[in-house]
């Protein structure tokens, strides 16, 4: 069992990704491997639609290939602006339901302000139902997020750090579940 994991920050320290990546390790404590697709790393041009499926950049048709083998989702995003990041709504443009009927999806989302990215997380929420895909209700947001974080990645706030966890151990489960 596969799951990938996209983190919508641009930023090589970014701190969506340090949330990913305690989701990561707790699912990959049930055997289940997690792949992680960082837009700080994997750089996908622009959504261009006069553009053929045939004739999209290798790195594109990578991308969808990458999705579609995979058996649930980790969807990662700083709140810019009140919503997802461009680029993860970018990568997300090359997506459909065929890629994404019926899998599981954990929703995380990292803000500045103390408020959280309540915002960013419903709207992710909003776009599972649109591919089809079936995001699990415990969606974790990170408020203040560049000092939230211990240099080990680990989070300073110990209750949050548990509901990042537990979103893992949540995903393992019912993937677990549902795949066979
Ligand atoms: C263009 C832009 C817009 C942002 N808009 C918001 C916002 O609306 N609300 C908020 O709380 N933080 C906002 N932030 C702060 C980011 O959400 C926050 O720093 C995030 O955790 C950064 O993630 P990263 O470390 O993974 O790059 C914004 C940052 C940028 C660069």
């Amino acid at each position: 069992m596969k799951i990938v994991a996209l983190v919508g920050s641009t930023r090589r320290n970014s701190t969506t990704r340090k949330a990913a990546e305690i989701v990561k390790k707790e699912v990959e404590k049930h055997g289940i491997t997690v792949e992680i697709i960082h837009f700080a790393e994997v750089k996908l041009p622009i959504y261009e639609g006069d553009l053929d499926k045939e004739d999209y950049p290798l790195v594109v048709k990578d991308f969808i290939k990458t999705v579609a083998a995979a058996d649930g989702i980790i969807l990662a995003s700083p709140e810019y602006h009140g919503s997802v990041s461009g680029v993860l709504k970018n990568a997300l443009d090359y997506i459909g339901a065929r890629e994404m009927s019926g899998k599981l999806a954990a929703i995380i989302g990292t803000a500045g302000s103390q408020l959280g990215a309540s915002n960013t997380v419903n709207t992710l929420h909003q776009i599972c139902r649109n591919l089809h895909a079936w995001p699990l209700p415990q969606s974790p947001t990170i408020p203040a997020s560049y000092e939230a974080f211990n240099l080990d990645g680990s989070l300073k706030d110990e209750k949050l750090q548990e509901r990042l966890e537990k979103l893992g151990l949540k995903l393992a489960e019912e993937l677990k579940m549902r795949v066979k």
